[in-house]
């Protein structure tokens, strides 16, 4: 498992050896004890989420003001990019985002902590987007902050796309109005 650094560092980009052979591939998508011992974290996942976009659905930015959680993020079929944006306003990053492309072919997994909101852009025809979660799905603590927000300035890569987005994703919270941690 190969860990490179984003210019936020506690998020991390995670890239699994995959073993191909003539059969096709194996990698160990998750291995509770690599992680910890690469992260240096103690983090137990329980929950798995996958959803499924067509080309251009933006979903997010989402994070859970209670309960918050920590996500492994990875796609399985398609293309897309990735952002986190943290929200802990005592963090020197605070304010800041991160972003990367995760490819069903590279493998590659983000890794957002608690304390970050999350959201993605789907750039290939559909993407299936699976993650592991460290708390449970709590939508009276779920709060979302505009894709778009002019503070935030996240640079996503739109060119010919117009996202699609949920109702509750068109009426993000703007970054300066929303709760942090
Ligand atoms: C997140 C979630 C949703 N749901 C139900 C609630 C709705 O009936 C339906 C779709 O929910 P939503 O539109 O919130 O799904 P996304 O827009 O993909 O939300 C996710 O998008 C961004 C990228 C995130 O990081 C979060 O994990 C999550 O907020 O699934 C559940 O039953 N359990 C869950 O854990």
């Amino acid at each position: 498992m190969l860990v490179t650094e984003t210019n936020i560092p506690d998020v991390k980009l995670l890239t699994p050896k995959k073993f191909g052979d003539e059969r096709g591939f194996f990698l160990e998508s998750y291995n509770k004890k690599t992680f910890q011992d690469l992260l240096g974290l103690d983090i137990d996942f329980v929950q798995d989420n996958h959803s499924r976009s067509a080309k251009g659905v933006l979903r997010g930015l989402h994070y859970q003001i209670k309960q918050p959680q920590g996500k492994l993020v990875r796609v399985t079929a398609g293309k897309v990019f990735d952002v986190a944006v943290d929200m802990r306003r005592d963090s020197p990053t605070y304010g800041q985002w991160t972003g990367a492309v995760l490819t069903a072919e590279g493998q590659e997994q983000f890794w957002v902590p608690a304390g970050f909101a999350h959201g993605f852009l789907v750039l290939s025809d559909s993407a299936d987007f699976l993650y592991k979660t460290t708390d449970y799905y709590a939508p009276k603590y779920e709060r979302t902050v505009a894709w778009d927000d002019a503070d935030l300035a996240i640079d996503w890569p739109l060119e010919g796309i117009t996202p699609v987005l949920s109702a509750k994703d068109q009426q993000g919270t703007p970054f300066k109005l929303a709760e942090t941690f």
